[in-house]
């Protein structure tokens, strides 16, 4: 069991990426919100991540539930001629309360830039709503030694311009790319230490206290029978699950052994 510091509450987050019908988003989210039991939620904050067309009946669904529904995207421009867009107010109208930005699978099979992450950031920011930043190195750069420059990187750049004070509202998920729905996970040490790296990296672009508040997630691949190894870690302050927040039970379990 992970022993948070006082600042640090364990973020759990649940991304249902192009998955379920709606119909099983719903039963998903009445399962989970049936689940999550008093003393677990006070002790975790859980966010889930449904489809763009599902999120307004998992709001729904949540409503008056801990669970925060957080959307997987947005654009950041406030309103016009952008084909398929989502902005952030649309958003808030759902009760949506967080945007999920530069996830690896938009950065690298939709193609977004950092800049574009960066922007997407700030006004979900300036929106009102929180964020979770997704960075994590390809299995090329991790073999070349470049982890924790490739992360560094990622998180100067995403939060350029972001202030002290909404920093936060700011969740980092630190998601190795080769880790993500390969069943192959950062081993407990080789997590930690990337996840210290990124906090030593914050200390460097806000200051030790602001980044000792940080809450930095794990991503990929984590499933029940690894959670409690992986949140262990002393900066690893919670997970970004993908293929097992898809089972209620298996995500509810990853929820308890972060409590
Ligand atoms: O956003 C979640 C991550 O991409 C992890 O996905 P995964 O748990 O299926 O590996």
């Amino acid at each position: 069991m992970p022993t948070p510091t006082p600042t640090r509450r364990p973020h759990i987050g649940g991304n249902w990426k192009m998955n379920l019908t709606l119909d099983a988003a719903r039963s998903l989210a009445a399962a989970l919100r049936d689940g999550v039991a008093g003393a677990t939620q006070d002790r975790v904050d859980v966010t889930v991540f449904p489809a763009m067309p599902h999120l307004a009946a998992v709001a729904d669904t949540l409503k008056g539930s801990p669970i925060a529904v957080g959307a997987q995207n947005a654009y950041f421009q406030p309103d016009g001629a952008f084909t398929g867009e989502t902005s952030l107010s649309m958003l808030s109208d759902l009760g949506v309360a967080s945007v999920l930005v530069g996830h690896s699978e938009r950065r690298h099979v939709l193609g977004e830039s950092d800049a574009l992450v960066n922007e997407k950031v700030l006004a979900a920011l300036e929106a009102g709503l929180d964020v979770t930043l997704a960075i994590g190195e390809k299995l090329e750069q991790r073999e070349n030694g470049r982890t924790d420059a490739v992360n560094a990187g990622q998180l100067a750049l995403g939060l350029a311009g972001v202030p002290a004070e909404r920093l936060a509202r700011v969740t980092v998920a630190y998601e190795p790319v080769w880790a993500i729905g390969t069943g192959r996970t950062a081993s407990p040490e080789d997590a930690q230490a990337a996840h210290a790296a990124i906090r030593r990296a914050l200390v460097s672009l806000y200051g030790a206290d602001a980044a000792a508040g940080v809450r930095i997630q794990y991503g990929g691949s984590m499933k029940p029978g690894n959670a409690g190894d992986l949140l262990a870690g002393a900066d690893v302050d919670g997970g970004l699950i993908g293929g097992a927040a898809l089972q209620s039970t298996d995500f509810l379990a990853i929820v308890s052994a972060a409590a």
